[in-house]
């Protein structure tokens, strides 16, 4: 089967700084990618890089074998690259059932005048984009808090909205960005399975950026680890928890930060 997602020979600058400097990878279908590595590796830089925010100055990203490097990142949405962000990002005042209608946006084919002119198709459209959201409300189990306004929710029920908004994109491949920063246990564990729940029902190809070690370590298929921008090892959990090159990179930052926390 042939690879969702093909980043190769990516470098990405900034006024000297080298924030990707030669990172290959491949996402396979329905894999759970994960992409690790200290404060500064350059993770977040990948995830614009793949969806349009940053435009690298070497390699290529593929999409389905279609090439996608320095495309809008509105057009790469389209094509279906979906994206959760380390801070919410949603619309407070809208309750959880409005803001997946949102993630709908790319689906709906119809204007103000079509569903003026056309109103049996603008209604079946709608009607078919409201049940796929219900399906997401039940897979993410946001049944109770479907007609509340997301602004007033638990913090851990706001990030599962925010996925839900992405997977109600219908992505080929989905980009999360910290998905259980700042959660308690319980809301971590609820998480994990939501995320797993994602790969095997849905087959949704994804890569977790995460410095949660026991949840990607949990999670992953495959994890890539990067450091100054560059590849250290990719493999399974099993193989890079045994790699000498990922110890030296996570006790590196120790050493120097002298700041536990601080290694990722
Ligand atoms: N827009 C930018 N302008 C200048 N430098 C940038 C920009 N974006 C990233 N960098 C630099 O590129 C390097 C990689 O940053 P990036 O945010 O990708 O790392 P990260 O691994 O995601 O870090 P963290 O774990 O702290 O989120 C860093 O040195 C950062 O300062």
């Amino acid at each position: 089967m042939s690879d969702v997602l093909t980043f190769s020979g990516v470098r990405l600058s900034f006024a000297g700084v080298k924030a990707i400097d030669g990172v290959d990878f491949t996402v396979g279908a329905d894999e759970l990618f994960a992409v690790i590595g200290p404060n500064g590796a350059g993770k977040t830089s990948i995830f614009n890089v793949i969806s349009g925010v940053y435009r690298p100055q070497e390699g290529r990203v593929l999409l389905g074998g279609v090439d996608i490097t320095g495309e809008r990142p509105d057009r790469v949405a389209r094509r279906g690259v979906a994206r959760t962000f380390q801070n919410v990002e949603l619309f407070r005042q809208l309750d959880v059932v409005e803001n997946l209608m949102l993630g709908r946006h790319h689906h709906m084919r119809y204007g103000t005048l079509a569903a003026i002119a056309w109103v049996g198709r603008a209604r079946r459209e709608e009607l078919a984009n409201r049940a796929r959201v219900e399906e997401i409300v039940d897979l993410l189990e946001l049944g109770r808090w479907r007609r509340q306004p997301v602004g007033l929710l638990p913090y851990g029920v706001q990030k599962r909205v925010e996925l839900g908004r992405a997977l109600a994109m219908e992505p080929k491949l989905l980009l999360l960005d910290e998905p259980v920063a700042g959660m308690n246990l319980e809301e971590t564990e609820d998480m994990a399975r939501y995320i797993l729940d994602i790969r095997d029902e849905l087959g949704i190809s994804m890569i977790l950026v995460e410095h949660d070690m026991g949840l990607v370590m949990d999670l992953a298929d495959r994890v890539l680890v990067v450091d100054f921008g560059v590849p250290v090892a990719c493999g399974t959990p099993q193989e890079v928890q045994a790699n000498p090159d990922v110890i030296r990179a996570y006790l590196g930052v120790r050493d120097t930060a002298a700041d536990p926390g601080g290694a990722r």
